[in-house]
């Protein structure tokens, strides 16, 4: 990994699984090269809003996907290899690990998948990470984890999976951390079922909303309007 420049400050650390295997629970709904185009995408937007905040020390991705790691180069992101996918957790550990040997004061770990985010949103979490150990920003959706930010970058273990926001929480209590729950609106949106696809969300989501817009695929919101009746003769 090539040495990043600034190590006193907070990385960002973006987890990516190799793209041919992304977004499994959008089958239904996409093809598999659907599927892979939408998460090159949408990990585009979230490198792109990254490098245009000043404050972060550094863009980390954790890839074992030398196609992952050709677009992280293009935003200057350095890339840690992600040695056996075994799941986002131990992504992020070894993430942890290298970026802690590299002096980093903290690291903020931001999934590929959450387009909507924002610069102001990322500073926000970087500001707030400043005065505390733990900064969670729970899915809008689903009782998941969208930021996670951990200060210094070991402080605890990532516990990503299912209803992780009150796990991260928790554990982090009990550890006795500081930790202060950042709800955001954009980066609060993470695309993992068809219905996470039709958005109202603010945001910029570039290239992610390209995209749908051009496959036709955006979907309607949960709970669609007015049923078709038929009309009465
Ligand atoms: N490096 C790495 N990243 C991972 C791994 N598993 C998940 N991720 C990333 O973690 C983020 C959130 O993952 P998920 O929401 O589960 O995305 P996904 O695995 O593509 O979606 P599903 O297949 O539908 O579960 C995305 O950026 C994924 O690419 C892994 O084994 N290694
Ligand atoms: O903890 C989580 O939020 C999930 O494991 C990862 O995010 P997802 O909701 O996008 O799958």
């Amino acid at each position: 990994m090539a040495t990043i420049a600034a190590p006193s400050k907070i990385c960002a650390l973006v987890p990516v699984k190799r793209l041919g295997w992304a977004k499994s629970r959008l089958a239904p709904h996409l093809t598999t090269g659907e599927r892979n185009c939408l998460a090159e995408a949408m990990l585009r937007d979230v490198l792109d809003v990254l490098s245009k905040v000043p404050q972060l020390g550094g863009i980390a991705v954790v890839t074992s996907d030398t196609a992952v790691a050709s677009i992280a180069n293009d935003y200057a992101a350095v890339v840690i290899d992600d040695l056996d996918d075994a799941g986002i957790n131990n992504a992020v550990r070894r993430g942890q690990r290298v970026l802690a040997a590299e002096g980093y004061a903290g690291v903020l770990v931001i999934p590929g998948d959450i387009p909507f985010l924002s610069a102001q949103e990322i500073e926000l979490a970087l500001s707030t990470l400043a005065d505390c150990n733990v900064v969670i920003t729970p899915a809008n959706r689903d009782g998941g984890t969208n930021l996670l930010g951990f200060s210094p970058p070991h402080v605890m273990d990532p516990s990503f999976g299912l209803h992780s926001f009150r796990r991260h929480l928790a554990i982090a209590r009990a550890m006795g951390l500081e930790v202060v729950v950042l709800p955001l609106e954009g980066a609060g949106h993470d695309i993992d079922v068809p219905a996470d696809l039709w958005s109202d969300t603010d945001g910029p989501a570039i290239q992610t909303r390209r995209l749908l817009a051009r496959l036709g695929k955006d979907v309607p919101p949960a709970c669609p309007g007015p049923t078709q009746e038929p009309l009465s003769p």
